[in-house]
Order: structure tokens, then sequence, then C-alpha cells
């Protein structure tokens, strides 16, 4: 399985892109344990529906800050007992970072009793072996970016996956945009509790306004900066994948576009301020970027991407994703780290290879799943590819 590492993806800057090199998993979700060494630009894994594939992919998304590709609780991750009780799960890679060659491991807080139930949700992560403070530290070393077939939807659902989607493409520019969405969406869960008990102490309502006002003005700001730089590479599209155009819609962000952010702050704190309604009655809603979203443009055919077929959803959401690695590339040097699931499957043969190849362009490592190898024909030679059965993965 294994072969001799080529070294780290270089990108046309010259820059190092991060790759994950070994991958091991223990107790995550359907795998005892598993291993693979995966060295080449892009990592194929196939294998019958049910087998293991997207927990890989889930199991490298874990290799940075968050919850993962599914959005999991850290307690359902690991492989489930016959006695329905989850394990204790590990994740653990060796990565050409962005810092150098570094050990990352991950895994659920076994917690005091070390079986698990003291260590709820918490995880725990170690680079080179050192515990680290918290899960932002991976950030360090690796981003990854990601396209699910849950996302098909994503155009057409609620705003609230949007809004994670676009924050997730900031994040990979910008590691403390997500520690500034947590803060953001504790102060108002907060102040929405403080009100609801009928407390009336205006100085800590003073202070968790003066919070939500400062991180409502600077999530905008930085969704907005990002949005404006990622039109310039999505416009254009990417081969057969069409041009779109990204639209902020929100509030907070338009004002910001026309006001100075202290004006924008200011006038947001005097509105939630006024909006507390102490007196018992309703409080006012909240203005601000909890309530924004994003509308896509088809650009070849101007239409708002709920109203394109599914395929051309599909195809917006890669030319997104495409767009931002590229941005990667050229911002940082370094394009994140794609895991594509099941993407293949819904492309004809022709945008299949045109994606291939754009992907092997970017110089980055990407990694696919699909149930069927004929997919990937044309990456025979350039990919690496992986059988996944019932909880196994081999060399194919
Ligand atoms: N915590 C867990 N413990 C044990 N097995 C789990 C756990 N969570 C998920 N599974 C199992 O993992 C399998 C799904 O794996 P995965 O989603 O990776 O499949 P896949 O190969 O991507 O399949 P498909 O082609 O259908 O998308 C299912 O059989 C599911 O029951």
């Amino acid at each position: 399985m294994s072969r001799p590492s080529p070294g780290p993806a270089l990108t046309s800057a010259g820059r190092v892109s991060p790759c994950v090199h070994r991958l091991s998993v223990t107790a995550f979700r359907n795998y005892e344990s598993a291993r693979i060494e995966t060295e080449a630009p892009a990592v194929v894994l196939t294998g019958p529906n049910g087998a293991g594939k997207t927990n890989l992919l889930e199991a490298v998304s874990f290799l940075t800050p968050g919850r993962g590709l599914r959005r999991a609780r850290i307690s359902e991750v690991g492989r489930a007992g016959p006695d329905g009780n989850n394990a204790n799960w590990a994740v653990a890679a060796e990565v050409d970072g962005l810092e150098g060659t570094v050990s990352v491991g991950t895994g659920r807080d076994p917690g005091p009793e070390g079986d698990g139930r003291a260590g709820g949700e918490k995880r725990l992560v170690r680079i080179d072996g050192a515990p680290a403070k918290s899960q932002s530290a991976l950030a360090d070393h690796l981003a990854v970016s990601w396209l699910t077939p849950q996302m098909d939807r994503l155009f057409i659902e609620g705003a609230s996956n949007r809004r994670r989607f676009l924050d997730r493409l900031v994040y990979t520019f910008d590691p403390e945009h997500a520690g500034r969405v947590n803060a953001y969406t504790h102060a108002l869960r907060e102040r929405a509790r403080l009100l609801k008990n009928g407390t009336r102490d205006r100085a800590w309502f003073a202070a968790l306004e003066e919070s939500i006002a400062e991180k409502a003005v600077a999530i905008a700001a930085a969704r907005t900066g990002l949005v404006a730089r990622l039109n310039m590479e999505t416009e254009t599209g990417s081969g057969p994948f069409p041009g779109a155009e990204l639209m902020l819609e929100g509030e907070v962000e338009a004002d910001i576009q026309i006001r100075p952010a202290l004006a924008v702050e200011d006038g947001l704190k005097a509105r939630l301020e006024a909006g507390r309604r102490m007196d018992g009655g309703e409080p006012a809603p909240v203005p601000g970027p909890h309530r924004s979203d994003l509308a896509v443009r088809h650009i070849p055919k101007d239409m708002m991407a709920p109203h394109c077929s599914t395929g051309e959803q599909k195809a917006l959401l890669i030319a997104i994703v495409l767009g931002h690695a590229r941005l990667g590339a050229q911002e940082t040097g370094a394009v994140p780290v794609l895991l594509l699931d099941e993407v293949a499957a819904h492309l004809d043969s022709g945008r299949r290879s045109a994606l291939y190849d754009i992907l092997l362009a970017l110089g980055g490592q990407v990694w696919m799943t699909g149930t069927d190898r004929a997919l990937f024909a044309s990456l025979e030679g350039a990919g690496q590819f992986f059988a996944v059965e019932d909880g196994a993965v081999r060399a194919d």
C-alpha cells in the first residue's frame, strides 16, 4: 500500500499546498481500525453503498477545527458497539501542512474515567504528539473544503446552511472567523436568555450588546470581503462549470458598504438597547448577520440558483468550490484539500474529465468517492485508488 512520498504539492505560486499523507482511523464510524498511505494529488475511494467511503472523508475533515463534514456530535462518531454505546474514536494523519510536516491527531476526549461518558462532546487535539490548547490549532496546518450530496439542496433549503457554507469559505482565509461567529451566536443566545428570565441588569445587557454589535460588523466585513474576492474567481467559471455571481443579502453587510464600521456598530447597539423591552413586552427582532443570506446567480443563464436545474445547481457549487480553491492558491499559495463526495456520479463524462483536469492543475490534494471505478477512468495513472468495503480499505 505504501509508495515513496513524492513530497508536498507545489502550487503555481511555488508554495506548499497541504496534503494528507498517512491517515489512520480507530473506532471511527464503521471502522474498527484502518490505515492508508496517500501521496498522490488525487485520492479515489470506491466501493458499494454504505462501505465507509464518506466516513473516510469525514475523518479527514476532522483534521481541521469544527464538527466535520457531517456536522456530527463528537459522541456519535465513535463506532457503535453491540450495547449501543459509541466508542472513543481517534483519527491521525501525517500532514504536509501550511507549516511543514506534522503529525496531527484528534479524537473524543475519554474524560477522567477514560470510558467516554465524562468526555461527552469534547474533542482532543495533538500536534506532533503534544496536546493543543484548542482545536483551532489545527487550522495552522490544514485547510479543507468539501462538497457532499447533502449540499445538493443548498440553494433551495433554509438560509442557515448557506450562511454556514459561506462562513466556512471565509474561514479558510481567516481562521479567527469561526471564533467570531461562535462568540456572536453565544452572545445573542445569552441576551435572549436574559430577556426571557426578566433580568434587569442594564450593565450586563450593555456589555453583551456591545459584543454583539462588534462581532456583527466583523462577521459582515469578513463575509463581504470574501465574496468580493471570490467573485473575481467565480465570474469566469471553470471549464464547463458556469460563471457564478455571489451576492450577500443582509442588513449589516449592506450597511457597512455605505457607512463607517463604527457608525454601523453604534447604530446596532442603539437598536439592540431600544429593542430590549424590559417592560415585559415582546423584544424586537435582532438585526444582524445571523439573518443574512447568500444568493447565487448562474451568470451564463442570468438565472438565480434556486431556479436552475439540479444539475446546474451542482455545477454552480462545483464552480464556487473551484474558484475558492484558486483564490487560496493566489492569496496564500496553498490550495485547501478538497473532499468531493460522490461528485463524479452526477456529471457526464465530458464534465468529469474536465473536472479532473482542473483539479490536477490546481496543484492541491483532492479526495473523491464513487461507487464505480469507471467514473474515474481518466484519472488512471494520476490518481491513487482505494477499494472500500464494509469498514475496510485497501489499495486497489
Ligand atoms: N457510529 C457508527 N458506528 C458504526 N457504524 C456507523 C456509525 N456511523 C455510521 N456508520 C455506518 O457507516 C456506514 C456508512 O458509511 P459511509 O456513509 O461512509 O458509506 P459510503 O461508502 O459513503 O456509502 P454511499 O455510497 O451509500 O454514500 C453505514 O453502514 C452506517 O451504518
